[in-house]
């Protein structure tokens, strides 16, 4: 591989936003991967797109001052990264998480454009959060700090201009509060968010649709190898919105999940874990995955949540966070039998990780493809506000399930046309790239 575009677009990063290594990490990764189209289309070259796909649009960073329960002032500091409008108005979640910073951001919202672009949808690519952690906190508390951080970010958002959603640490609670306030000082209804409450604007789905849309994705590799579901032992990390669906999803196409984490550690459960009793733990009393041994003999806990991926399984998904899972973890998963991994989370495998996936055979669908199925039903939650229609269930469900196989369906096509038959890394970075570099060239140098 000629990799001096790839040095100069790496220098170009790196003098630019330095220490941001989460940002560099994405980067390169597509840099790699569009190398061979950047060298035969030199338009692309020619027109900078790449270097212009790096400088966000507009970054805004901002003061997000709340009082606690106890009276006490508290600062902590917002973010929202407009990355790129090429093919509609920006689109991403917000992150509230302690080890948010805007290296972490700009990762994110790099990566958004060019899962966005593959969902077949009219959106751009955005990121936001905040360093605030909303764990430990009163409801109050949460309320407080997030009418704090709508007061700032109303004024760069709008339903047709950049619309924010949830991801770690943002649920319902929060986009609930934070739809209040920016109604409350816009004074204007509109589709500004969403993950919004089905009685104030949601889509059915869209709480499901990360997890649903990644087992459906998962299914499509599973099919290429001749197998489905059943009988599938699957590991799964992370316990939050997207681990939840998947392991629902799951259980219903017949597989059983043997093992879920959190930040403290993991269980397993080899008669496949009780999906009530962990919804119940993480979505209503917000408590901690060793408690689900408690009430469920024969489980077990384990304190170390990277040891997660040395338990034996078919199918593995990681869905808890970036980077959780390297290389040495990855060759345990292929130790062990595993014939697929799928991202649910973000970044979740370090690049030596991805590999190991690739070089011992095991099909690897990664993020910006497996895991977009959440952001493309904000999309139809986007469509539903603007039609001013509710969709049903089966509705919804019926488009996401289209728009993960449109997905997989260009991943496989683009890592054919240049000679990778089957890497779905380059076939997502290819597919998602190409659309927008062609939206930015039709539209002047911007
Ligand atoms: N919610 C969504 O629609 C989408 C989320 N994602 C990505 O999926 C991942 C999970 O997000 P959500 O489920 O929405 O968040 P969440 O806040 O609902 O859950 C996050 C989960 O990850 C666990 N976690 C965090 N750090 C961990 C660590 N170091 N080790 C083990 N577990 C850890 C938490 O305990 C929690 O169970 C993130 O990478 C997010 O960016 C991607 C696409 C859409
Ligand atoms: O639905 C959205 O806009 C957010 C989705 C998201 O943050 C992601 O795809 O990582």
């Amino acid at each position: 591989m000629n990799s001096q575009f790839i040095d100069y677009v790496m220098g170009l990063v790196e003098s630019r936003n330095p220490g941001e290594i989460e940002f560099h990490q994405a980067v390169k990764e597509v840099a790699e991967s569009v190398n061979v189209v950047v060298q035969k289309h030199s338009e692309y070259g020619k027109l900078k797109i790449l270097e212009r796909m790096i400088e966000p649009e507009r970054q805004i960073m901002f003061r997000v001052p709340w009082v606690d329960d106890s009276g006490e002032v508290q600062v902590n500091r917002g973010f929202r990264v407009e990355f790129n409008s090429a093919i509609g108005p920006y689109k991403g979640g917000l992150r509230f998480h302690p080890s948010v910073y805007l290296g972490i951001i700009k990762f994110l919202g790099f990566e958004q454009i060019f899962k966005n672009a593959l969902t077949t949808t009219p959106i751009g690519g955005g990121k936001g959060g905040s360093d605030f952690d909303p764990k430990g906190k009163s409801d109050m508390e949460v309320m407080r700090f997030c009418q704090s951080f709508m007061t700032e970010l109303q004024r760069h958002i709008g339903a047709n201009t950049d619309v924010p959603a949830g991801d770690i640490g943002v649920g319902g609670r929060e986009i609930g509060y934070m739809f209040g306030q920016y109604k409350k000082v816009k004074n204007v209804f509109e589709g500004v968010l969403t993950g919004k409450g089905l009685n104030y604007g949601g889509s059915l789905v869209r709480t499901e649709a990360t997890g649903y849309g990644l087992v459906y994705f998962v299914t499509r590799m599973l099919q290429d190898q001749n197998t489905d579901w059943n009988g599938k032992k699957v590991v799964i990390s992370g316990s939050g919105n997207v681990a939840i669906y998947a392991t629902q999803k799951v259980h219903e196409l017949g597989g059983k999940v043997v093992a879920l984490s959190d930040s403290g550690g993991y269980i397993v459960d080899e008669k496949g874990v009780n999906l009530d009793t962990i919804k119940r733990i993480k979505e209503v009393e917000r408590g901690r995955i060793k408690e689900y041994c408690d009430e469920n003999p024969g489980s077990s806990f384990h304190d170390n949540w990277q040891g997660i991926w040395t338990v034996p399984c078919d199918v593995a998904l990681p869905s808890a966070t970036q980077n959780e899972l390297d290389a040495k973890a990855a060759q345990a998963l292929a130790k062990n039998g595993c014939i697929a991994v799928g991202e649910g989370a973000n970044m979740p495998s370090t690049p030596e990780a991805v590999d190991v996936f690739l070089s011992e055979n095991v099909a690897f669908g990664p993020a910006k493809a497996a895991n977009a199925g959440g952001v493309a039903t904000s999309a139809l939650e986007m469509s539903q506000n603007w039609m001013g229609l509710n969709w049903t269930f089966e509705e919804v469900d019926h488009r996401l399930q289209m728009i993960m196989n449109a997905v997989y369906d260009q991943c496989v096509a683009a890592a054919d046309e240049y000679g990778m038959n089957g890497n779905l890394v380059a076939g997502a970075n290819i597919a998602g790239f190409c659309k927008v570099a062609d939206a930015m060239i039709a539209q002047g140098v911007v």
